[in-house]
């Protein structure tokens, strides 16, 4: 981990929203101990399934929630006290929704840059994402990738330290995306801090210095990609994940030293480094228990795998 002071610092986050009609009106504990540090010049991406709690747990880090336990620090500050200082110090790309439907891309972006005392320049950012194409088109009528970089450029205009982005790459075409994760290497190369949430692997494995997985309202998991997707510890790079699906229940145990784990019933992984000699130890434990696999797949572990693995659910 770098020796930077960390950008945002989160512990032991605890949220409680509601009430909850289906639960007599009661509070829902959605976050319960969710860590997170982040450094500037690094990304650190928030990944986690469906209803986990990155976006609650954002809203507090940017101090649009009041956390009912924990500690949340934003540039050393507490961002549910803090005043325009601090926000102006702060980017956060909305969601689509989040933009004046009527305005144009580029009037927007000036007006943004008027608010802060050392705006990014306005004309650079607009040719740098490709929003000359659709300048004078109101925000309502653009695309779903068009309006995405409306909101990265609104995001970054004011010249932040710290850049929050939700789902960064949702909508973009494959050119669009290209262009979005270079911009995203560059401005962690100026040093900003930047914090995104994602569902897509994909884009995690390929920006992400850091990752921290959260399921169910807490941290499970957190490093480096090579450190999540070794098996066995920091990596070697050598690790493979081999799954193959049989009738549920088989009781494979240990083949040539690697357990074989059923992570829902009748998927079946086995992880390491694995050699000829695993495979061999596999098929006589297929014979030995009558199984004729099927899906058999190997290939160097990925997040995805990672989680599946600790939690038996799909990231999606
Ligand atoms: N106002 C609310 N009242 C009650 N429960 C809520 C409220 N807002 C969110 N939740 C619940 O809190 C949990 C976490 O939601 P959150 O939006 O933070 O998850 P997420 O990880 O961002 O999900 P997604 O990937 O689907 O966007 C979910 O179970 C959600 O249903």
């Amino acid at each position: 981990m770098p020796t930077s002071e960390p950008c945002l610092d989160i512990r032991g986050l605890v949220k409680d929203l509601g009430p909850v009609e289906a639960l007599d009106n009661k509070m829902v504990r959605v976050l319960d101990g969710v860590h997170l540090r982040a450094h500037p010049g690094e990304v650190t991406a928030l990944l986690g399934p469906n209803g986990a709690g990155k976006t609650t747990t954002l809203a507090c880090a940017q101090g649009l929630l009041k956390p009912n336990g924990g500690t949340v620090r934003l540039l050393g500050q507490d961002p549910h006290q803090a005043g325009a200082g601090l926000r102006s110090r702060v980017g956060v790309m909305l969601q689509e929704g989040g933009l004046p439907q009527a305005v144009r891309p580029v009037p927007l972006l000036r007006h943004v840059a008027g608010m802060y005392a050392q705006p990014r320049n306005v004309d650079e950012l607009v040719a740098r994402l490709g929003i000359n194409a659709f300048a004078n088109t109101p925000i309502r009528r653009l695309s779903g990738g068009q309006k995405q970089r409306v909101a990265l450029a609104a995001a970054l205009v004011g010249n932040p330290e710290v850049l929050f982005l939700d789902e960064p790459s949702a909508g973009l075409d494959p050119q669009s995306r290209s262009v979005v994760f270079e911009l995203i290497q560059e401005l962690r190369s100026e040093g900003l801090g930047i914090i995104l949430t994602t569902h897509l692997m994909d884009d995690a494995q390929r920006l992400a210095d850091y990752v921290f997985i959260i399921d169910a309202g807490r941290t499970v998991l957190h490093g480096t990609v090579p450190e999540l997707t070794a098996a066995t510890g920091p990596g070697t790079g050598t690790d493979r994940l081999l799954t193959f699906e049989a009738r549920p229940g088989v009781p494979f145990g240990t083949v040539a030293g690697l357990e074989v784990t059923e992570t829902v019933p009748g998927r079946y992984s086995l992880a390491g480094p694995l050699t000829p000699a695993h495979l061999q130890a596999l098929a006589a434990a297929w014979a030995a228990h009558s199984v004729m696999p099927s899906a058999i797949h190997m290939a160097p572990r990925s997040l995805e795998d990672v989680f599946l693995d600790i939690s038996g659910k799909e990231l999606r």
